[in-house]
């Protein structure tokens, strides 16, 4: 039983946290068809591509500064629910850009919804910004000059997310030097679609502390070696994985195997309702088909709070509620 472990969560696509009951809220205010990407109450896609297609649609459906408000604030309460302290929420000022609410205003709202569930619960939550790879590299650089100019306290990093297979790493480099030099934490979605190779890529060109998956690291002994001589924290989401055929099977999953290298590993879940989890589901999965004891699943909820992008006061105060 995992539900009264703490828990604390760096990886996790706001828009991808939906639930499709609240899309087919959202559609019907707005007036828009379901059927392509929602069908008796679950998301429908059948790889990356048609993922992102629905994820872009359900994006859609968030068209005011309100509107993100209640998403977020219904999330965080749903972790803190669920045991979590802290969570890291993936925010896309394309998707506000795509509605015509602005980059300004979607990240007040969920701004708001940051504080309402704090209130509520204590949950603190910081946004990291996504700069879109498939959308090239005007585009990532465009959302990393938001992240380093917006001067919000809640954006606390810089990530590029999106298919992994568009384009090389070092075609973005630009838009991690001009976070990096803002003060945002640095992380980079690599080894998911992609194998070591661009994980290597991602420690050499980008520098980051963590990486979004780097799960397919695996496939290279000497680099999951260097992940733990390097001590980058791996943002894990087996859920996610599986569900989109990075890994055959949960017992094919290589986090234990990772772990068991001295990589710093956390868990995560991605795009929750997308893939049929949630963060409590993937502790429990740690627990009951990974074999994970608490001790270990303490563990890594420790290396997530340490890896998280806060201040160092806030930090010690959530280590100290664990
Ligand atoms: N799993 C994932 N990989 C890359 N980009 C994403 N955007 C949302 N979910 C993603
Ligand atoms: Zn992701």
């Amino acid at each position: 039983m995992t539900r009264m472990l703490k828990k604390a969560e760096l990886h996790c696509h706001l828009e991808g946290a939906v639930p499709p009951a609240l899309a087919l809220a959202q559609a019907r205010r707005y007036g828009v068809a379901t059927d392509a990407f929602v069908q008796g109450g679950a998301y429908v896609w059948h790889d990356f591509t048609s993922f992102l297609a629905a994820y872009d649609a359900v994006s859609g459906l968030f068209r005011s500064e309100d509107d993100y408000a209640l998403l977020t604030e219904a999330y965080l309460d749903e972790l803190a629910a669920a045991g979590a302290v802290y969570s890291e929420l993936f925010v896309s000022p394309d998707h506000a850009e795509a509605v015509g609410l602005g980059a300004d205003a979607y990240v007040a709202g969920i701004g708001r919804g940051i504080e309402a569930a704090r209130m509520r619960s204590g949950i603190e939550c910081r946004m990291v910004v996504v700069g879109l790879r498939h959308r090239g590299p005007e585009r990532v650089e465009w959302a990393a000059h938001y992240a380093a100019t917006a001067r919000n306290p809640l954006i606390a990093g810089f990530n590029m997310a999106g298919d992994e297979r568009m384009g090389a790493v070092a075609d973005f480099a630009r838009a991690f030097d001009i976070a990096r030099d803002a003060g945002l934490g640095i992380t980079i979605h690599a080894g998911e679609l992609s194998g070591a190779s661009s994980v290597r890529d991602a420690l050499d060109v980008v520098r980051p502390t963590r990486i979004g998956h780097g799960v397919r690291a695996v496939e290279d002994p000497g680099l999951v070696a260097r992940l733990a001589e390097e001590g980058v924290v791996l943002e894990v989401c087996p859920g996610s994985n599986v569900a989109l055929g990075v890994f055959p099977d949960l017992a094919a999953h290589p986090l234990r195997r990772l772990q068991a290298a001295g990589v710093k590993v956390t868990l995560n879940s991605d795009d929750p309702p997308f893939f049929k989890t949630s963060l409590e589901r993937e502790y429990d999965i740690a627990s009951r088909i990974m074999g994970f004891s608490d001790e270990e699943l303490d563990a890594m909820t420790r290396t997530a709070i340490a890896a998280a992008f806060v201040d160092e006061e806030t930090r010690v105060g959530l280590l100290a509620r664990l």
